[in-house]
């Protein structure tokens, strides 16, 4: 079936009628209920504000022809505005029209017709001049009533080499909240005068890969601070493909790099992460630190932060891969937004001002395997953090080999 100029796009949309429609729908309440209506509509706009974000989501696996995602993203976009029916303003309805539009769309693409047909026709309740969905409409009539149109595809979920461990990223994801193990707590000063007098709150989270978090590493005042001279140089993150640094899918981020003479607060920063790992975090041996925002489902899907390559540009730095990542959390989440290592099928939650640390590389100098992780969907918040990656030139004394070549 063709498919030509039948989908949505923004610049499309037809806006003719909707202060029109605006004075029918406003709500008509008697005075002495003003108070309780007050309040179911806040509840409400709660909703429309959800699914406006749901509709986001649901746009950027649309944008990809990612029908499996979109319409699952789409279908909660349209029950939340559905539910916030009678509240609206200006700006929830129009979105539960740009939901409408791209859910039947989706449908339709999926060859699940008659969806797409009762979808559009909820669509033109609200805005019936639109030409290209009555357009539609008749379009999907007819090709139910010629029988053309009713070879519903099962969705494929989208597959490739990078998404052979979706399923259990997906299922580390949605575990309901990320349990940490307390396999044990201690207070480390790592042989640092710089530690002695604050030592570091260590609760280790496995052994096998060695993963660390440290509560309390940074102050609220730190973290403001850091994203705060990150903000005004946020920029799409980039992934290492091949020779080259590209914008990815599977890394939905804004990112921003800060070198230590940024601010006293950076470099106090480095210093504590110096003294926690003991490790020599001066350039080069170590890359600036890299503060990341993620919204509304951004996400990281499952990788590794060393380089499985010697063509990949981390090399750019001659400082060999990356020995070590300290992640710190910038901010805590609403829901979602935990790091899952996925082969060792456990998941840390995001703890505000906590620092994790593990080992990329084994003592012998190959990648851990076992540290495939990946940043959750961001479900409800905003998440931000703070990545240092420490490189293996430089750490030759510091974490030496082992006597078995196996380690
Ligand atoms: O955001 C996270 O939890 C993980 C981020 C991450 O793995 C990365 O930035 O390399
Ligand atoms: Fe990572």
């Amino acid at each position: 079936m063709g498919t030509g100029r039948m989908g949505p796009e923004k610049d499309r949309r037809q806006n003719g009628d909707r202060q029109e429609r605006a004075d029918r729908m406003k709500p008509r309440t008697a005075q002495d209920g003003a108070r309780r209506e007050r309040e179911r509509g806040r509840d409400r706009q709660d909703e429309a504000g959800a699914g406006r974000g749901q509709t986001r989501g649901g746009q950027v696996a649309y944008d990809t022809g990612d029908y499996y995602h979109s319409i699952a993203w789409l279908e909660e976009a349209v029950r939340l505005f559905r539910l916030s029916y009678g509240s609206w303003n200006l700006e929830d309805r129009s979105s539960l029209e740009d939901a409408l539009d791209h859910l039947a769309f989706s449908y339709f693409m999926a060859g699940n017709i008659s969806h797409a047909l009762s979808l559009s026709r909820e669509f033109l309740r609200y805005d019936p001049r639109n030409q290209r969905v009555s357009r539609n409409v008749a379009k999907y009539k007819k090709l139910l009533e010629t029988g053309t149109g009713t070879g519903t595809r099962p969705l494929q979920r989208p597959n490739s080499t990078r998404l052979q461990s979706r399923d259990a990223y997906e299922e580390l994801c949605q575990r309901p909240r990320a349990q940490l193990l307390h396999l044990g707590c201690s207070y480390e000063t790592n042989g640092s005068p710089f530690l002695l007098l604050q030592p570091a709150k260590k609760e280790m989270v496995r052994t096998q890969p060695h993963v660390a978090l440290y509560h309390d590493f940074i102050t609220d005042a730190e973290a403001e601070t850091i994203k705060g001279l990150a903000g005004p140089w946020l920029q799409r993150s980039v992934v290492a493909s091949g020779e080259k640094q590209q914008k990815a899918e599977y890394r939905i981020s804004k990112s921003a790099w800060l070198k230590d003479t940024a601010d006293p607060v950076v470099q106090a920063l480095e210093r504590r992460m110096a003294a926690l790992t003991g490790l020599d975090l001066r350039p080069p041996y170590a890359e600036h630190l890299q503060v990341v925002n993620y919204g509304l489902g951004g996400h990281y899907e499952p990788h590794f932060d060393h380089a499985t390559s010697t063509k990949s540009p981390l090399y750019r730095m001659k400082s060999g891969n990356r020995i070590a990542t300290i992640m710190i959390y910038l901010s805590a989440v609403e829901a979602g937004g935990s790091t899952a290592f996925i082969y060792a099928n456990f998941s840390v939650p995001v703890v505000k001002n906590a620092a994790l640390f593990w080992w990329n590389l084994r003592r012998n100098g190959n990648g851990d395997g076992d540290t495939l992780h990946a940043g959750c969907p961001v479900l409800a918040g905003d998440k931000w953090v703070a990545n240092k990656w420490i490189h293996e030139h430089g750490q030759e004394f510091r974490r030496p080999c082992s006597a078995d070549p196996q380690d």
